[in-house]
């Protein structure tokens, strides 16, 4: 499955399959060995009472993950075509409970939560205030980086107008912020463009996989620190144009950001490990 470009393979565990360990995770998201995908997205029995179903994410290096956008909407699909939801649902994912809602246009939106922005809950580490940008050092240089859990760890960094978001450094910025001793559990790292409050262009350096075509955590990480900084009308909606396709993100009075978008099938079949 994909959702904007960003690719899963899925594997129902309802039918009692044990979950995967980091190697056959790794095995499945080879390109050139296995099937290929950005994250693995396993489909389990619900932990909380008025959820239909759980799902937990890894990531190409066999890393699990807390949160995956695009994933929870590739999982609703699923569970929409064999008859387990429909209309308005509540999934379970790692750490929370999310209501989604099925589109008119075939799409999901998903209350992904609200933005974490406390160096605590990211996590980020050595610096103590919240900020709207932290001086992140990167071989010499300072770059203002804001940061912000949406269940996952995020780094967002705004492409000043000269350098449009296809110029920006996604290549050598991303695993350098990835993997940044300010963040203790590795981020993924979000590049992006403001075009106007209604509209973003993002790129987004994956943790454990590298860039994506499409990041829907990241497009919620992305809007809630422009949000913060007034670049952006969250409240009004945000367009965030990714390489793969456009997620749309608003957030509520209750400061829960929603996000919408696709989700499609590609293939089903077996899997000789
Ligand atoms: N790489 C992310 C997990 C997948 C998130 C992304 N695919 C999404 O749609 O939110 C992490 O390690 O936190």
């Amino acid at each position: 499955m994909h959702g904007a470009g960003n690719d899963f393979v899925v594997l129902d565990l309802r039918g009692g399959m044990p979950p995967p360990d980091a190697a056959l995770c790794r095995l499945l998201a080879d390109r050139h060995r296995g099937v290929g995908c950005d994250q693995i997205l396993t489909i389990a029995a619900p932990r909380s009472a008025d959820a239909v179903a759980s799902y937990g994410i890894w990531n190409a290096d066999g890393s699990p993950s807390q949160q995956c956008g695009n994933g929870a909407r590739c999982v609703a699909a699923w569970l929409v075509r064999d008859g387990a939801a429909a209309g308005d649902f509540v999934l379970d994912s790692p750490l929370a409970s999310h209501r989604v809602r099925q589109l008119d246009d075939g799409g999901f939106e998903v209350a992904m939560g609200a933005p974490a922005f406390a160096p605590a809950a990211i996590p980020l580490s050595g610096f103590e205030r919240e900020a709207e940008a932290y001086a992140i050092d990167i071989d010499g240089r300072e770059w203002p980086v804001g940061a912000v859990s949406m269940g996952n760890p995020h780094a967002v960094l705004e492409v000043d107008d000269v350098d449009d978001v296809d110029a920006a450094p996604v290549a050598t910025l991303g695993p350098a912020l990835q993997r940044h001793a300010a963040f203790p559990q590795q981020c993924n790292a979000g590049f992006a463009q403001v075009l106007d409050a209604g509209h973003v262009r993002l790129r987004v350096h994956e943790r454990g996989v590298g860039e994506t075509l499409a990041c829907g955590s990241g497009a919620c990480a992305a809007v809630a620190v422009l949000a913060r900084r007034g670049r952006v009308d969250a409240a009004a909606g945000v367009e965030v144009a990714l390489p793969g396709g456009t997620l749309r993100i608003h957030q509520g009075a209750d400061g829960v950001l929603h996000m919408a978008g696709p989700a499609a099938f590609v293939y089903e079949g077996e899997f000789n490990a």
